[in-house]
């Protein structure tokens, strides 16, 4: 091992000609800070042109350049976690521990600036220092390391180089897992790294003057960004203007009467050939005063020269390329501002081979083909006196000597600056260009500077009045002139099978309905056109019309449009009469000897196990004890047996089953169930039946459920209720019920429209589009009701208790609502529910009908009514 050194030295790394603005930039800006130590520059001979090794040479930028050999990354996936596939041979830095003929250096990538000479660095007892990486703090850059030269440093990396183990993939990475927090860490003055995204402004501002140096990272080096992209007054334009302040200071292409004072320093040339925006070719052609324009005169670097013109050192350039490939390539084949650098070599590798002698020709000098009509490459305005006559090839170095072509015959590229046309399919857009939307309409909003504080006008203007929809006050003359149907189920509504006895109408009230004491009391029904079979239900008619006096107001639901073919509107004295009486299954015969086997099945069952009492409650009290009716008949639809059927089917009572009733109860707990009913207490022998008082005490529970549903008591024991809770509310054994006048229903206050003016006629109902289950015949229900008269009397009784404002109170006296409810559903706010009409036997064994079974809860096509 060599003797350690005496000397300390500021190293930089060049691995690619690009990368030489940047190398030579941070050597300028030491030097000028007055740096006391010398530079040295880390170079691979295969990846950096001799030119360009040579390119500082005039100025002695570096007082070494050390060729170094490239240590490149045989596992480079990681650089693909940055994407900095260009960083394959970053590596390369460990090479600095080798140069031990140095006591101390002072490592600095080529894309940092210095804005004071750190020399003081050198004085660190440290190792290896180095300053925090802003993407990862705990990290440091490896952009400025002080370190010191020694070899085992340099195998022991070296071994880990060639493994690859880096976890970057660079030498960053590498170097962070060889010494872990074994480093000095040094202040992030001194690696200061701008992102262009983010700053930290605070801090910016209160630490900058102390920025020692500053490393410009990633991809967008200055000089490849080129020296317009930033010239605000962010943290980042403001460091990156302190590089182009060093660059142009030693290399900024000065107007021509500059640099033809230096005529013999090319260096700019090249430099300027690397960063973007500035190589412009200084070769025009000029005519002399008095001189024929035929006369091609070359003018370089200030000096005129007849053709043919000397070669320019840059027509020598090798760029390296990371992936090896060689191109031969003229350095004008592209517009210097067009000229990719180093970053984005895996799109575009200039490998510059000069194939050809440099007598041939000045770089810029490949002929336009025949057919371009653009003018000749012409720059600097003031040289430019006369064009060459392109189209004549008069160059006169053409003629003795054609230039080789390229191998790949470059496209004419217009001069962004004089050609007036871009081919943007092929080409950047010139740099001198201005930005399309400076062509946009542009339209300037002022902030108001009105500091008054917003009032609000007096008034805003009146909304429209006439906002309702104006109930027809006379059905259409014509019932042809129904409305047009919409809904398929209209042109193919069956005829009505079911309709209500009639019964006398009253005579039409002349009056408006609510000059005779409100228009609850004689509702006026307006019959659409479809209602060809409807009678018409004049008063009285609960699915009509709901009122709910309080206070003397009148709330009022009306739904007067009715599409539907359902008829059910009279409300006539014998309505029990009227009604269908029998199910389509009645006459089945299968069905009738089924349930005849069954029905013997069941009188067997009973009469063992009768005489057994249980006190109600415990089984006994369920709802099935009600209705402890034995099947007649064959029929289905009769009253079915208890077990069967624990409410009765025709209607939504209230009642509940026990919850152990559930459906999944086996045969045998079933039996056991049924044999207790049986033997319940307070359950009638089948002797003793009175069908149509169970059947009134029915239509109280639905009066009752009614008037639940309208917000009336709330049971909420519904498990104990034994069946008799109706009856002594009936007949008053809880008590006078204290009925709290409560708040309309929701949407049946005041919702009248001003305009409104009561229909005349019935109001029809609505109902749901629904197929109508035919009927033949008489059922068992209306039989049984029509044998009981009194059955309405007791139903005016219940469905109206004292004080509650029911909407079956107006009706009471000539409709028996909860029946006809039960079939047609409720219409608890004026409207009628759809009743159920659906096919299928809804009261077959084992089925439920839970939208009567919970009353709890209404169900979804009740929701539907209700809020109608
Ligand atoms: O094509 C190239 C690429 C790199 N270099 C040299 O290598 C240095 C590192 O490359 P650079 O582009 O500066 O990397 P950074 O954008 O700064 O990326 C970070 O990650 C790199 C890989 O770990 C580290 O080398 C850097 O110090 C660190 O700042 C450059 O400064 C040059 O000195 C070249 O000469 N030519
Ligand atoms: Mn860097």
């Amino acid at each position: 091992m060599a003797a350690q050194g005496e000397e300390d030295v500021y190293a930089s790394l060049l691995l690619t000609d690009t990368y030489l603005p940047g190398a030579l930039v941070l050597a300028h800006s030491l030097r000028d800070a007055g740096t006391t130590k010398k530079l040295a520059i880390l170079v691979t001979l295969d990846t950096v042109s001799a030119d360009v090794l040579l390119a500082d040479r005039s100025q002695a930028v570096y007082d070494y350049v050390i060729p170094t050999s490239r240590i490149q990354n045989e596992h480079p996936a990681n650089l693909d976690l940055m994407n900095r596939r260009d960083l394959h041979s970053a590596f390369t830095k460990i090479n600095l521990w080798r140069q031990t003929q140095f006591r101390k250096i002072v490592y600095m990538d080529a894309d940092i600036v210095a804005y004071r000479a750190p020399d003081e660095l050198f004085d660190l007892p440290h190792a290896f220092s180095a300053a925090p990486d802003i993407g990862w703090p705990d990290l440091f850059n490896s952009g400025l390391m002080v370190l010191t030269p020694n070899m085992g440093d340099y195998y022991a990396m070296m071994a880990m180089a060639q493994r690859g183990i880096s976890f970057d993939g660079a030498d960053q990475g590498l170097l962070n897992m060889y010494f872990k927090n074994n480093y000095n860490r040094l202040s992030f003055t001194y690696n200061v790294t701008p992102s262009a995204h983010y700053q930290y402004m605070p801090a910016y501002k209160h630490f900058q003057s102390s920025i020692n140096m500053v490393h410009f990272i990633g991809s967008e080096k200055p000089w490849v960004q080129g020296r317009n992209h930033c010239t605000g007054n962010s943290p980042y334009d403001q460091m990156v203007g302190r590089w182009w302040a060093v660059y142009d200071r030693h290399y900024r292409k000065e107007s021509s009467g500059t640099t033809e004072s230096q005529p013999e320093t090319r260096a700019p040339e090249l430099v300027q050939y690397f960063v973007s925006g500035e190589y412009q070719p200084t070769i025009s052609y000029v005519v002399p005063v008095g001189e024929p324009a035929s006369d091609e005169i070359g003018t370089i670097y200030g000096q005129q020269y007849r053709a043919p013109l000397p070669p320019g050192n840059f027509d020598h350039l090798h760029v390296y390329d990371h992936q090896h490939q060689e191109h031969q390539h003229h350095p004008q084949d592209h517009p210097p501002h067009d000229y990719q650098h180093g970053h984005d070599h895996q799109h575009e590798h200039q490998h510059h081979h000069h194939h050809h002698e440099p007598q041939h020709a000045p770089p810029h000098s490949h002929p336009p083909p025949p057919h371009s009509t653009e003018p000749p490459p012409a720059t600097e305005g003031t040289h430019t006196e006369a064009r060459k006559d392109q189209a004549q090839n008069h160059q006169p170095w053409e003629q003795p000597q054609p230039p080789p072509q390229p191998e790949h015959q470059p496209e004419p590229q217009p001069q962004p600056d004089l050609a007036p046309s871009w081919d943007a399919q092929r080409h950047p857009p010139p740099s001198d260009s201005k930005p399309e939307a400076i062509n946009f309409p542009h339209t300037h909003y002022a902030m108001s500077s009105d500091t008054a504080p917003f009032v609000p006008p007096e008034r805003y203007p009146t909304p429209p009045k006439n906002m309702w929809y104006e109930v027809p006050k006379e059905p259409p003359a014509d019932p042809k002139h129904k409305p047009r149907p919409v809904f398929p189920w209209e042109t193919h509504q069956p005829r009505p099978t079911r309709v209500f006895a009639h019964r006398e109408p009253e005579p039409a009230p002349s009056e408006p309905a609510h000059a005779s004491g409100g228009p609850w009391e004689q509702p006026s029904h307006t019959p659409t056109g479809s209602q060809t079979q409807a009678e018409t239900a004049t008063s009285g008619s609960p699915w009509t019309s709901v009122e709910a006096p309080s206070g003397g107001e009148a709330a009022h639901t009306h739904t007067p449009t009715n599409s539907s073919p359902r008829t059910v509107l009279s409300a006539p004295s014998d309505i029990w009469s009227s009604f269908p009486r029998t199910n389509a299954w009645d006459t089945v015969p299968e069905i009738n000897r089924y349930v005849d086997a069954l029905a013997q099945k069941h009188r067997r069952t009973r009469s063992r196990g009768g005489g057994k009492g249980l006190p109600p409650g415990e089984g006994g009290g369920g709802p099935g004890s009600d209705f402890g009716w034995s099947r007649r008949g064959s029929r289905v639809t009769d009253f079915p047996s208890e077990e069967d059927r624990p409410s009765l089917p025709v209607t939504p009572a209230p009642i509940r089953r026990p919850r152990r009733w559930g459906a999944g109860m086996g045969g045998e707990e079933e039996h056991r169930h049924q044999q207790l009913l049986l033997t319940a207490e307070g359950v009638p022998a089948q002797a003793e039946w009175d069908p149509a008082a169970r059947l009134a005490k029915l239509a109280r529970q639905q009066s009752e459920l009614l008037f639940q549903r309208l917000g009336g008591w709330h049971d909420h024991d519904d498990d104990d209720d034994d069946g008799g809770g109706l009856e002594e509310r009936a007949e008053g054994k809880q008590g006078p019920r204290e009925i709290p006048s409560r708040v309309l229903p929701f949407g049946s206050e005041g919702v009248w429209s001003p305009t409104y003016v009561a229909p005349v006629g019935p109001l029809p109902p609505v109902v749901s589009p629904k197929p109508v289950k035919p009927h033949t015949g008489a059922s068992p229900v209306s039989r049984i009701l029509a044998a009981a008269p009194e059955l309405i009397a007791s139903q005016q009784e219940v469905a109206a208790p004292a004080g509650v404002t029911l909407p079956s109170k107006t009706v009471a006296a000539t409709a028996p609502a909860p029946a006809t409810t039960a079939m047609t559903g409720f219409h608890a706010h004026g409207i009628l529910a759809p009743s159920y009409q659906g096919p299928g036997a809804a009261f077959e064994k084992g089925e439920d009908i839970p939208t009567f079974e919970t009353p709890a809860l209404p169900t979804e096509e009740d929701r539907d009514v209700l809020d109608t």
